[in-house]
């Protein structure tokens, strides 16, 4: 039989393990968006992203992606509202990708796969003292999820991608001081959102999922920018940086909530 990118992701990436490894796991994500399914909120408010870009930091492979991190030691750089009862402060940033087109998000809509997936990780730090505790914890970290379709070229990730040579090993980080991250979030308002888990390990069930409708456009030589990544340190024998995404995870007993009739 043919082997399907599941199979082919449970086996190549076995960190990125199904629920049946996380004991109780009933909120794993990511999940199939069916547009039909999900419930119109009213009530939702629109989502408020408040970015100061001289907080970014710099730019790190950590062997499982390349994250664009940032000072989160004030509240300069926070999100507030949509479906959050808190403000939440950016911590950093993060793609995943496949190694062609046809796949490479983590999230779905009505299973149609995007080429590739931007998570914005932020988290509550009114009510925990740390990241690391956030992360614990179930109103602790918020995720916006925005998708790349291929398209036009984008300005704003193009001084991203010209980075990104110098972060092709994994543990290379390279500075990156000035970058405004709402540059990569559609203009559009609309979201999906739903409370689930990170999608790495620790795999903890502490993030509500704020996922943009519209996608971004970024054209074919910037996504093959992010597969010319590697997963290995300089020196290894190089393996591409590519299909960095978790097998989806079921719905269970959730409801996906929409900001839009
Ligand atoms: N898996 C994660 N984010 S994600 N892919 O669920 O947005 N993270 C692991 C630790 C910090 C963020
Ligand atoms: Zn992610």
């Amino acid at each position: 039989a043919t082997c399907t990118h599941k199979d082919r992701n449970d086996a190549l990436h076995p960190l990125w393990q199904s629920p049946l490894s996380i004991p109780g796991g009933s909120r794993q994500s990511p999940i199939n968006i069916q547009w039909r399914d999900s419930i119109y909120d009213p009530f939702l408010k629109p989502l408020k992203i408040c970015y100061d870009p001289t907080t970014c930091l710099h730019i790190w492979n950590n062997g499982y992606s390349f994250l664009v991190e940032f000072d989160d030691s004030t509240d300069k750089s926070i999100i507030v509202g949509g479906p959050l009862e808190n403000q939440y402060r950016l911590k950093q940033f993060h793609f995943h990708w496949g190694a062609i087109n046809e796949w490479g998000s983590e999230h779905t809509v009505d299973s149609k796969f995007y080429p590739a997936e931007l998570h914005l990780v932020h988290w509550n730090a009114v009510v925990y003292p740390t990241f690391e505790e956030a992360v614990m914890e179930g109103n602790g970290l918020a995720v916006i999820g925005v998708f790349l379709k291929l398209g036009a070229h984008h300005e704003g990730l193009q001084t991203l991608v010209d980075a990104l040579p110098a972060v092709k090993h994994k543990d290379t980080v390279i500075e990156f001081d000035v970058f405004d991250p709402s540059c990569l979030i559609p203009s559009c308002p609309d979201y999906w959102t739903y409370a689930g888990s990170l999608t790495t390990p620790p795999l903890t069930e502490s993030v509500t999922w704020i996922i943009k409708k519209k996608p971004i456009e970024v054209d074919e030589n910037q996504l093959e920018a992010f597969r010319m990544l590697l997963f290995t340190s300089d020196g290894e024998e190089e393996k591409r940086m590519v299909d960095n995404f978790r097998p989806l995870q079921p719905l269970m007993n959730r409801t996906v909530r929409s900001s839009f009739q």
